[in-house]
């Protein structure tokens, strides 16, 4: 019988544990219950303490639970800690891009993007990120049903075209993104299902149709690069700012590391920042009084104007919003980490190779850290009269040497795509309980339609 909505009861063999935890089967371990629904197993995790040890089949891992202990996590990622190498779904589309890389290539590339995304960089995005949504709101009107998880994913797909590859053409973005959604699509389903834990070379369905989507993505890809390379499409967008990056040697970007990089930003970028704007939605309808708080904000900062990157640090009510969202759904809910020879965590030794976990969901609903866990209050983060938030209880953007590049990029975007059609719309989501799905990242488990209204 597993143990593991109970207190701990270790009666395994202690060679296989490095701290106590839930009882596992034979073999198996514990990823059964990991399978069946990973978001309650890593709840269930927390009430056997704050350092618990658990098997994912034979190997003997530890999940973290306590701030601190995942601050050490994050910021010893490199150093102390391995990322898991990832498999050949992301490595088909992203080639050896950031996410990807690892060692002094990860360090590289690393210094080469980051400049793409700075916040002065990002203020120079931020009209495309405003005028793209004042498109789909001139398309919505009063009483219209929306299919918010299409929409958001549609808008910020172009947002993400325009603003990495400066593509404005119907036709390229339409290629490129169709080809993106596949390779998306089935990079999820791969790292959710068995796909995972199969070798490279076993050829399934969906590594059929990945290698296929990326060979329409080099192609299109390969097309923009060439023009931008030709000075035909001179543009402030990242495309352009990478191609003018280079290394301590003096050495630019290849072409094939240029597609890997754009690749990278875009499947990085878009679908976690989608997801981020449907269950900010589903909150705000849920939660009428803090829907009326955001649009109050809206009106008193913006009146009847569209709002601009500066106004990003007027929004701090709408700052929040996303910040409780991204607490409530973390998109990305899962960081793990393999320990390299000498690696602690709270002063307890981790073997070389031993698996350490902790997931953003389970931490972020933690009551010790975030009080009246389930409740949707914005109200936490204002700075003055909020709670005090520990450092590491909340980090749906990682944190220490691979944070995620694109933090300021994706706060930006959903502020203000939140400010554009909160301003004009409310959005009643249809009634009853959306359930999260954890894939590559943290899915409404069905379509979410809502009826617009106009304000
Ligand atoms: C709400 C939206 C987003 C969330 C929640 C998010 C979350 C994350 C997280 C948790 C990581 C670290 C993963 C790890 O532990 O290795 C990460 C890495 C990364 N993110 Fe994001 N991200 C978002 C938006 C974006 C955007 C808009 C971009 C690009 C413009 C982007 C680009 C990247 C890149 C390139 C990395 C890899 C960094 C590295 O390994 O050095 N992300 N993101």
């Amino acid at each position: 019988m597993s143990t593991e909505t109970g207190p701990a009861i270790d009666t395994e063999p202690r060679s296989h544990r490095i701290v106590p935890g839930p009882k596992g089967l034979p073999f198996l371990g514990n990823l059964p219950q990991f399978g069946k629904n990973p978001l309650a197993f890593f709840e269930r995790l927390r009430s056997h303490g704050d350092m618990v040890g658990w098997r994912f089949g034979p190997n003997s891992c530890v999940y973290i639970a306590d701030p601190d202990c995942i601050g050490e996590l994050l910021t010893e990622t490199e150093r102390s800690f391995d990322q898991p190498a990832l498999g050949i779904a992301f490595r088909t589309v992203m080639g050896n891009g950031v996410v990807v890389a690892r060692g002094t290539d990860w360090r590289r590339k690393r210094s080469l993007v980051q400049p793409s995304v700075r916040p002065k960089q990002v203020r120079s995005y931020a009209a495309t990120m405003t005028s793209s949504t004042v498109e789909l709101a001139d398309t919505w009107s009063g009483g219209e049903r929306v299919d918010i998880k299409r929409e958001m994913a549609a808008l910020t797909q172009r947002i993400a075209v325009r603003t990495i590859f400066g593509v404005d053409t119907a036709a390229d973005a339409e290629a490129m993104g169709r080809a993106m959604d596949v390779a998306q699509q089935e990079i999820g389903k791969e790292f959710a299902g068995i796909g995972a834990l199969l070798p490279d070379w076993v050829p399934t369905p969906g590594r059929a149709r990945i290698k296929k989507a990326a060979a329409v993505i080099d192609a299109e890809v390969g097309r923009v690069v060439a023009r931008h390379r030709d000075g035909a499409d001179e543009r402030p967008d990242l495309l352009s700012r990478l191609l003018a990056a280079v290394d301590e040697t003096g050495a630019h970007l290849t072409d094939q590391e240029i597609r890997d990089e754009t690749v990278t930003l875009y499947i990085g970028g878009h679908e976690t920042t989608s997801s981020t704007l449907v269950w900010a939605w589903y909150l705000l309808s849920r939660n009428p009084r803090v829907r009326t708080a955001l649009t109050e904000e809206l009106d008193r900062v913006l009146g009847d104007r569209e709002p601009e990157f500066d106004d990003f640090a007027r929004l701090t009510y709408t700052q929040s919003v996303v910040k409780e969202t991204l607490r409530l759904y973390p998109t990305i809910w899962l960081v793990t980490g393999v320990a390299k020879e000498g690696a602690h965590i709270g002063g307890v030794p981790m073997p070389e190779g031993t698996r350490v976990w902790t997931s953003q969901w389970a931490t972020h609903r933690d009551a010790r850290w975030f009080p009246e866990p389930e409740e949707f209050r914005p109200e936490r983060w204002d700075p003055e009269t909020g709670d005090d938030i520990a450092e590491y209880a909340w980090f749906p953007f990682g944190g220490g040497p691979r944070v995620c590049l694109g933090t300021r990029f994706a706060m930006v975007e959903a502020v203000l795509i939140l400010a554009v059609l909160a301003r004009r719309f409310e959005l009643d989501v249809d009634p009853g309980v959306i359930d999260p799905v954890p894939s590559l990242t943290l899915q409404p488990d069905r379509e979410v339609m809502a009826t617009v209204r106009t304000r």
